[in-house]
């Protein structure tokens, strides 16, 4: 009888979509990653207005992910995405060295709203198949990480274009999703 209480259970849970919202910056990565995600494989990209939106299962968690576009002007309009989202992932350009103070002031004011109050944080430190890029320890200091205290963070290397790493990173979402479904 357990079993079958604890089947249905996770039945269940597993319906429930989970939030997920893609930030960062113009040429972050972020569409490149969206649909290595969903359809694993890398397609050509143009700038990001607007946003688009799709489904991704993984081991058995669906998320419904939204990849917004980061150019500067479009920037203050991801705060009307933000209600009931569960998870932020903040995609970073590892290579981009000039513009990585501008992410942490974006990560920083994002992770400051109420609406965002107990959502998880996954930054990626995208195109590690570039030469000279940062590494995740890098990004990790630059954007101040181990600062962030009322949000459960986790920084992943990956590289969208080759699709590396991006699994390892919602492996990490799916745990953190299940125990918050255990609390
Ligand atoms: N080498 C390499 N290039 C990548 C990687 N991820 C994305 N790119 C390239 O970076 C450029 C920008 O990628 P997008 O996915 O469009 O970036 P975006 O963050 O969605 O940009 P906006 O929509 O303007 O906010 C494209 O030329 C991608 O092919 C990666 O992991 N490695
Ligand atoms: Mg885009």
């Amino acid at each position: 009888m357990g079993q079958v209480v604890s089947a249905f259970y996770s039945w269940f849970n597993t319906e429930k979509e989970y939030k997920v919202l893609l930030i960062g910056l113009d040429n972050a990565g972020k569409t490149t990653t969206l649909y290595q995600l969903h359809l694993g494989q890398a397609i050509e990209t143009q700038p990001t207005i607007g946003s688009n939106v799709e489904t991704v299962k993984h081991k058995n968690v669906h998320f419904e992910v939204w990849d917004l576009g980061g150019q500067a002007t479009l920037r203050p309009s991801w705060v009307t995405y933000y209600k009931a989202t569960d998870a932020l992932v903040m995609v970073v350009d590892s290579t981009d060295r000039a513009r990585i103070n501008s992410v942490k002031e974006e990560l920083w004011r994002v992770i400051q709203s109420d609406d965002l109050k107990g959502a998880f944080v996954l930054v990626f430190a995208n195109k590690q198949d570039l030469k000279d890029c940062m590494t995740a320890a890098d990004i990790s200091t630059s954007l101040k990480l181990h600062d962030i205290k009322d949000h459960d963070w986790h920084i992943q290397a990956c590289s969208a274009k080759k699709g590396t790493g991006l699994k390892e990173g919602f492996d990490w979402m799916v745990q953190r999703v299940r125990q918050s479904q255990n609390k």
